[in-house]
């Protein structure tokens, strides 16, 4: 990515609850003028905290489906998630935008995006475990409930994945993230 590039990439970051994919992606975006993280919309309460999401109700995300707002949405967690057509003004920019997204959307967003980097964020369970009850935002059945959605599969299919290990410092991660980020940059058209 480059002042030149004219798309950025959409760099998705997945894995379980509690993995760290929020804390990932802000301290990538705070290092690195390169890069820029989507807003989301969520039906999640809007004091629940945590990321930076528009909260909508479940009728207005409803409409904004029916309206064409979304370049790609998806429920999960008993809420529904929506990436705004805005994802490809960011990009314009020569920007790769840092997006969460379900595993379960992954190949369908490759489609969507093309130019599109999946960073497959692990922990340990036990770190899990731990880092989901210390952040406070769901109660101990729905922790239980994330803890047991940890090991969905990724998808075959995908062109240009890495696996990054946030079971220890989140600056050991944050660097082999942009490793990885900028080892897969599309090479500059001559
Ligand atoms: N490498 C890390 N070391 C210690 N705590 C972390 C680390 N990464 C994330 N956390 C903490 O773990 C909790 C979950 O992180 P979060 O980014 O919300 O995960 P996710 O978005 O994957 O659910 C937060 O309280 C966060 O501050
Ligand atoms: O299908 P999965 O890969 O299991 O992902 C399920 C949901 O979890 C994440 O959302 P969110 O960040 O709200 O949840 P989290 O903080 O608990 O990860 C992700 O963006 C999905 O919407």
């Amino acid at each position: 990515m480059t002042e030149t590039s004219a798309m950025g990439p959409v760099i998705a970051v997945v894995g379980p609850s509690g993995v760290g994919k929020d804390s990932l992606m802000e301290a990538l975006a705070a290092g690195d003028q390169n890069l820029c993280l989507m807003r989301r919309v969520v039906t999640r309460a809007p004091e629940a905290g945590g990321e930076d999401y528009d909260a909508v109700s479940e009728e207005a995300f409803s409409k904004l489906v029916a309206d064409g707002h979304f370049a790609l949405h998806w429920p999960a967690h008993g809420l529904h998630y929506g990436i705004p057509h805005q994802i490809e003004a960011l990009r314009a920019a020569g920007r790769g935008v840092l997006v969460n997204l379900s595993r379960a959307v992954l190949l369908q967003a490759q489609e969507v995006f093309g130019d599109f980097i999946v960073l497959s964020v692990t922990a340990r369970p036990e770190v899990l475990a731990e880092r989901l009850t210390q952040r406070g935002r769901e109660d101990s059945a729905e922790v239980q409930r994330r803890l047991a959605r940890a090991r969905q599969p990724l998808p075959a299919g995908l062109r240009r994945l890495h696996q990054i290990d946030n079971s220890g410092d989140l600056q050991q991660a944050v660097a082999a993230a942009r490793a990885a980020i900028y080892s897969t940059a599309v090479p500059e058209r001559a």
